[in-house]
């Protein structure tokens, strides 16, 4: 592998009986970029989360960390390289917040200065001898992600970070993540918000249905979704019902000089494409098996269009 890579994964497969929650995921994450795995719920952020991180064995594929191959396991030595903060808490609810840090802290031989530093940091201190189960999300979360930095790791994968909290402590947590970067730390996110992910960010990784569709800058895809027309190839296993339900629901979105179009087995959808229309087409991914997602340079006649609708 390169060694610029910290990260690289290729090929990863996974099934859950018989169905396939990774279809063959490859991405190479340099080292102090802030990577962001962007996709609809049931899209296998999180599944290849936990099998970059040693939770779940993937059926093929390989990952290289640090230039060693884990596939058949984590070393010590990388585990406390890591940091992971999952959408489910792995906190202790009857503790306070400092005895919950206090306890990894013990059992990994860290000082209780660097508990102290954390709690501090990360604007705990003042309720650091309250118990975990009075605490809300946001706390929660913020505290979650103290625990994963005890260790002072040089990865952090952080599982949904923000997801379903306040505004006020998801910008705590984003401003922290930005910080995080500018130390030097390389950062896997799992996201459901382009927002967010274009403003952390180096690169985002778009995911559906097990397939990694689209990996870019998320400057170029927001101009792009402003400037450009993207191209959405969708496949149906059951024309009549799913095509008819899906042309509903895009139907909505379209405006003037748009367009789809069916071709054999796929459908096309030509669309000036905007935030908000990307979020809900980040929803209807969820439900059809997008299969790409592709910017179209504007052609000439595509420039011509555009001027005269
Ligand atoms: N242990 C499991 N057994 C069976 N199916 C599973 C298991 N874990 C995940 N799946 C399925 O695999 C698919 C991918 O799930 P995953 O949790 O990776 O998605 P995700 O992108 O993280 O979604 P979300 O944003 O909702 O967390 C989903 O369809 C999910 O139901």
């Amino acid at each position: 592998m390169t060694e610029n890579y910290i990260l690289e994964i290729k090929d990863l497969k996974k099934k859950f009986g018989s169905f396939a929650a990774l279809k063959g995921i490859n991405l190479k994450v340099n080292r102090g970029e802030i990577i962001g795995l962007l996709g609809p719920n049931g899209a296998g952020k999180t599944t290849t989360i936990k099998i970059i991180t040693g939770l779940l064995k993937a059926d093929s594929g390989e990952i290289n960390i640090f230039g060693e191959n884990i596939i058949s396991g984590l070393p010590t030595w990388i585990k406390e390289k890591i940091g992971v903060v999952f959408e489910e808490s792995n906190l202790y609810y009857r503790l306070s917040a400092y005895d919950n840090l206090l306890f990894f802290a013990r059992i990994n031989g860290i000082n209780k200065t660097k508990v102290e530093e954390l709690l501090k940091e990360y604007k705990l201190y003042d309720v650091r001898k309250k118990a975990v189960k009075n605490f809300s999300k946001g706390m929660k979360k913020r505290l979650m992600i103290c625990r994963s930095l005890l260790a002072e790791p040089e990865i952090l994968i952080l599982d949904e970070a923000t997801g379903g909290l306040d505004p006020i402590s998801a910008e705590i947590i984003r401003q922290k993540i930005s910080k995080l970067k500018a130390e030097g730390k390389t950062v896997l996110l799992s996201t459901h918000y382009l927002e967010e992910a274009d403003r952390l960010c180096d690169r985002v990784a778009f995911i559906n249905q097990g397939s990694l569709i689209a990996l870019d800058k998320p400057s170029v895809f927001k101009q792009n979704l402003k400037q450009d027309f993207i191209e959405l190839k969708f496949a149906y296993d059951n024309y009549s019902l799913n095509k008819a339900d899906l042309k509903k629901e895009l139907s909505v979105l379209l405006k003037k000089g748009e367009e789809y179009k069916v071709e054999k087995d796929s459908f096309y959808l030509k669309i000036f494409i905007e935030e908000e229309v990307f979020n809900r087409l980040n929803k209807i991914a969820a439900q059809y098996k997008l299969l790409e997602l592709k910017k179209r340079e504007g052609d000439l006649q595509e420039v011509f269009k555009q001027i005269n609708s």
